[in-house]
């Protein structure tokens, strides 16, 4: 007997203070009493898009506005292969009310992880918590420059920092970041990238793994609990496998196109791009080429958002 196919459609939705709509699952249904977002299966003839309008009208009582791909979840569960289409609706009209008699709530991105879900839903409570644009810092700067092209960031509304200084010494590296960490306290969620030795001494941080680490680690599985973000930069299938091995909670993946700074690199093309993000089921930024502009583009084809350094760094910093 084939298994039965489910595509579903459904919604991170954001007010303006930022909160997220979760909604609880009714006694009648499957996985009664767990919190999803609000949304359901796509009907003959409907695109997601549609079947996300259609659902957040009967379920909420409210008129979409605006939305954005978020993340595609493929998901075995005992009953069914689900296909997750999760969007991010920012503006709608109406006030949400739960039609269904369901419970709704606002809440935080940051206090996802307290309410149980169906387990398809863990890499959209991932995605739902990142931001669009991960920075990550610029070789060779000095560590006062650092600081305050990052100060710059963060007046900039940066949430996503990747401390990446490879020139310098590991004494010098490990100060700087205490010292980003204190900048990026509740405003930024900072990724160290360096050796695993040094995890014990940044506790409150997550981590960034470079493609070597990931190789030489992703057989060992996850190192350290998931309170802290853990990431990798990949540039193929192989490294998204280990990726997904190892329990990365998101990627980086590159070179999307022709850099300066790796002009020997083969850039991936959108297209493989795409191919590549549909066969892993987290998180992914596009980094490589691509520039803060290129945000819905990269939403276009299943990423996350973007990443990258140069572009992305203030330009007075
Ligand atoms: N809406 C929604 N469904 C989810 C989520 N996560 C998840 O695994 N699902 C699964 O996707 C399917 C969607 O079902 P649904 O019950 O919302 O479908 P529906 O609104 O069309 O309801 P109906 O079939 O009772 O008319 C269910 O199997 C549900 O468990 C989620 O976050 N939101
Ligand atoms: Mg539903």
């Amino acid at each position: 007997m084939s298994q039965k196919q489910l595509h579903v459609a459904a919604a991170v939705i954001r007010d303006k203070s930022g909160h997220i709509l979760i909604a609880q699952r009714p006694k009648d249904k499957s996985h009664a009493g767990l919190w999803e977002f609000p949304g359901g299966k796509l009907e003959t003839g409907e695109t997601a898009q549609q079947a996300l309008i259609r659902e957040l009208r009967e379920e909420l009582g409210i008129e979409t506005q605006t939305s954005q791909p978020l993340i595609q979840i493929r998901h075995n569960d005992p009953n069914a292969a689900i296909l997750l289409d999760v969007f991010e609706v920012s503006a709608f009209s109406g006030t949400p009310r739960g039609m269904e008699g369901q419970a709704l709530a606002w809440i935080k991105p940051a206090q996802l992880v307290n309410y149980p879900m169906p387990a398809a839903n863990a890499p959209a409570v991932r995605a739902a918590r990142l931001p669009r644009q991960y920075l990550i810092t610029p070789q060779r700067l000095e560590p006062e420059a650092l600081l305050c092209g990052i100060k710059q960031a963060l007046a900039a509304d940066c949430r996503l920092l990747q401390l990446r200084a490879p020139n310098l010494f590991s004494a010098d590296y490990r100060d700087l970041a205490v010292d980003v960490l204190g900048l990026c306290a509740g405003k930024a969620q900072l990724m160290l990238k360096g050796p695993l030795e040094w995890l014990g001494d940044f506790p409150a941080a997550g981590w960034h793994l470079s493609a070597e680490q990931l190789r030489k680690y992703a057989a060992c599985g996850r190192p350290f609990p998931e309170s802290r973000w853990l990431a990798a930069s990949c540039h193929n299938a192989e490294e998204l496998k280990l990726a997904a091995q190892i329990g990365a909670d998101f990627v980086t993946l590159s070179p999307i196109a022709p850099t300066q700074t790796h002009p020997e690199a083969a850039p991936l093309g959108l297209e493989a791009a795409r191919d590549l993000i549909a066969g892993f089921n987290q998180p992914v930024f596009i980094q490589g080429g691509v520039t803060p502009d290129d945000g819905e583009q990269a939403a276009a084809i299943g990423a996350q958002g973007v990443a990258g350094i140069r572009a992305f760094w203030p330009s007075g910093g």
